[in-house]
């Protein structure tokens, strides 16, 4: 087998920078440190200040070192961290110098944190973690990523795993010392028993309202309402910008215009969709389409009526919730319709109101977001594995309870592990792997 790479990077930020981090992971690391370290190999984990030179001898740049060796460090190889200036010359000198030699290249996306997982380090969702605590903006989101990155996740999975090994090693038994005397009941009824528990968890896991997911992507609201109602000039408003175009015609918008905000701590998606009509025109009914959709997926629906319309258009829709709000616009023009009952009175146009309602969304994303406790789903990658898990677990369930075989049911749960497997990136996973950690910072 031939030499692993080494592989080096920016690990900071863009430059100009007040430092430069370049990370060097890999085989050569103790080799480049001597060759262009004046004060050579540094002590282990102890950061020392030497000239660094390039091939030639010429002097790059004076800063500080710090090596780390395999495997106690975070790939698990050799590493070598250089503090520089933080300058685009410095850092194209010196990274033009280590590549040069052969075997050393520039980083990939994600590579350190690829090799720490290869190396055992971290799990899939842990990597997962390290990729989302970069990317974090809220404190809940990098609260969330922290977990995750220490194993929060991984622990509910594991522990699942371990269970449904045990299952799964009962069922084998049964396989193997079919019980003759006595009813199969007597084997089958503890199976079931455990694996109707782990099914219960699961789905309680699966029934999080996607709170993880939302934490990490964003909470969404939907703007929605008859033509004309003001629903673009509330967007404006809650945007602080002109984000969507308002005319006195009606059926302006047609595609849905999201805006992101931080409320209540939280991202949030602000959504202004067409207004709901019946229309001939084939675009806006696109637009009209399009808009169910946005408040079919939001979280929160502001239902917006204008007070000066003698129509004040059709509240009564499938996808209503006790939490979403009834907003009646255009309070300067007149008052609240007799049989309307207002969460808030604004006007769009004037402003008027329309702080009140921002908090109410506030408050509400709050709520919701703190209404699971620690979601162990944060990425749609986890959903989709887990419901597959639980199709395979339900699949086993129903292959025992009607006594098909043991053998059926074994092969079930094999399936589920494998499924909960890939999530924490245990089990074949080469494709998934690409797709998590292309998407990381390169120097990551
Ligand atoms: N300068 C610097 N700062 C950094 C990192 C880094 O790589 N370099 N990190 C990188 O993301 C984060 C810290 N995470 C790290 C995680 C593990 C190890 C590490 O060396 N682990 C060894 C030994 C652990 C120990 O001494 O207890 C190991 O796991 O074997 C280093 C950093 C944030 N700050
Ligand atoms: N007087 C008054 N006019 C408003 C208010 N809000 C919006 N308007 C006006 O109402 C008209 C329609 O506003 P839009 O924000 O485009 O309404 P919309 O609901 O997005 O309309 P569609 O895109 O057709 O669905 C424009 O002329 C706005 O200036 C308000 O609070 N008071």
């Amino acid at each position: 087998m031939s030499e692993r790479d080494t592989i080096c990077a920016l690990a900071s930020g863009a430059p100009p920078a007040a430092i430069a981090i370049l990370r060097l992971s890999g085989p050569h690391v103790r080799a480049l440190a001597e060759r262009h370290l004046a004060s050579g190999l540094p002590a282990a984990r102890h950061a020392s200040l030497t000239d660094m030179t390039d091939n030639d001898g010429a002097l790059i740049d004076r800063g500080l070192a710090l090596f780390m060796p395999g495997p106690g460090s975070y790939t698990g190889e050799d590493t070598l961290e250089l503090y520089l200036h933080g300058g685009a010359a410095v850092i194209a000198h010196a990274l033009d110098t280590l590549t040069a030699h052969e075997g050393v290249r520039m980083a990939e996306p994600g590579e350190y944190t690829r090799r720490a997982f290869e190396a055992g380090k971290l799990d899939l969702t842990e990597a997962e973690g390290v990729a989302d605590i970069i990317e974090a903006e809220t404190v809940a989101q990098k609260a969330q990523a922290l977990r995750q990155l220490g194993g929060g996740l991984s622990q509910t999975y594991d522990q699942w795993r371990a269970e449904l090994t045990g299952v799964l090693a009962l069922v084998e038994v049964a396989i193997d010392f079919p019980d003759e005397g006595d009813a199969p009941q007597d084997t089958t009824a503890p199976i079931l028993a455990k694996l109707g528990r782990l099914i219960g968890e699961i789905e309680t896991a699966l029934g999080d309202r996607g709170i993880g997911e939302r934490i990490r992507d964003g909470f969404r609201v939907a703007i929605i309402g008859a033509p004309n109602a003001g629903k673009s000039t509330l967007l404006n408003r809650l945007a602080r910008r002109e984000a969507a175009i308002v005319t006195a015609k009606a059926g302006t918008t047609r595609d849905v215009i999201e805006v992101r905000r931080v409320l209540g701590g939280h991202v949030v998606w602000i959504a202004d969709t067409a207004g709901l009509r019946v229309t001939e025109d084939e675009i806006e009914a696109e637009g009209v389409r399009r808009a169910e959709v946005a408040a079919r997926e939001a979280d929160l629906r502001l239902f917006v009526l204008d007070a000066s319309a003698p129509d004040i258009g059709h509240l009564s829709t499938d996808y209503r919730l006790d939490t979403d709000l009834v907003v009646v616009n255009k309070s300067d023009l007149g008052a609240v319709p007799d049989g309307v009952s207002a969460d808030h009175v604004i006007s769009a146009r004037d402003g008027s109101g329309v702080d009140a309602l921002e908090q109410a969304i506030a408050r509400f994303v709050d709520q919701y977001a703190a209404s699971v406790e620690a979601p162990v789903i944060t990425r749609q990658r986890h959903r989709e594995r887990l419901t597959q898990g639980l199709s395979s677990l339900k699949a086993a369930r129903d292959a025992l309870e009607q006594d098909v075989g043991a053998e059926l049911a074994a092969e079930d749960i094999r399936m589920a592990l494998r499924q909960l497997g890939s999530i924490i990136g245990v089990v074949g996973v080469e494709d998934v792997l690409g797709a998590v950690f292309s998407e990381f910072c390169i120097g990551k």
